[in-house]
């Protein structure tokens, strides 16, 4: 079966933060594809990643990159996929630089945007596949049953305090 999420990144070095995204999928069983794609390294390859992701079957892309972080937003620029800006935490300005470079698009071109690092991360995860989940029940229950072990985890965790 062809991935319907896309989880892009500007760097090997992001992967650290984004592989909380995939973390995620494969504990709700939902096929991926992975790579890193730069606006500013690698532009061409990044705009042809982008015009090609919807004839490939991507329903969701999820971007992640750090510092002048324009890859989220350049990637929305070339498609209308809905797209989850990851801000990877930067050791300059604690990611956030990569905040401000992801959140602030103009108006006509949106980038959801989660919030710095490895959390914010697994919420463009769960995000994603929440937006699976509008039209695959399979999705949505997984989600579901998650959402319950988390209420459960609360619970159990405020009785041991
Ligand atoms: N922000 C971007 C983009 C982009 O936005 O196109 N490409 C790489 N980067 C970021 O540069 C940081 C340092 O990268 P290196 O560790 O490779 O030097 C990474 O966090 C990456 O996301």
């Amino acid at each position: 079966m062809n991935p319907e999420i896309s989880i892009i990144m500007g760097s090997t070095s992001d992967w650290e933060t984004m592989s909380a995204a995939c973390d995620v999928l494969d504990e709700l069983d939902i096929a991926y594809e992975k790579k890193v794609v730069s606006a500013h390294r690698t532009p061409d390859l990044m705009f042809e990643y982008a015009e090609q992701a919807r004839g490939k079957g991507i329903k969701v892309i999820i971007a992640g990159a750090g510092g002048a972080a324009h890859l989220p937003g350049m990637v929305a620029a070339k498609t209308t996929l809905p797209v989850i800006g990851v801000p990877v935490q930067s050791k300059a300005l604690q990611g956030l630089d990569s905040l401000l470079s992801i959140v602030q698009m103009p108006g006509g071109v949106p980038v959801a945007t989660v919030a710095i690092g490895k959390a914010g991360a697994t919420n463009a995860g769960l995000l994603a596949a929440q937006i699976l989940g509008t039209y695959k029940p399979e999705v949505s229950q997984r989600l579901d049953e998650r959402r319950e072990q988390t209420r459960q985890a609360v619970i159990e965790s405020s009785e041991q305090l």
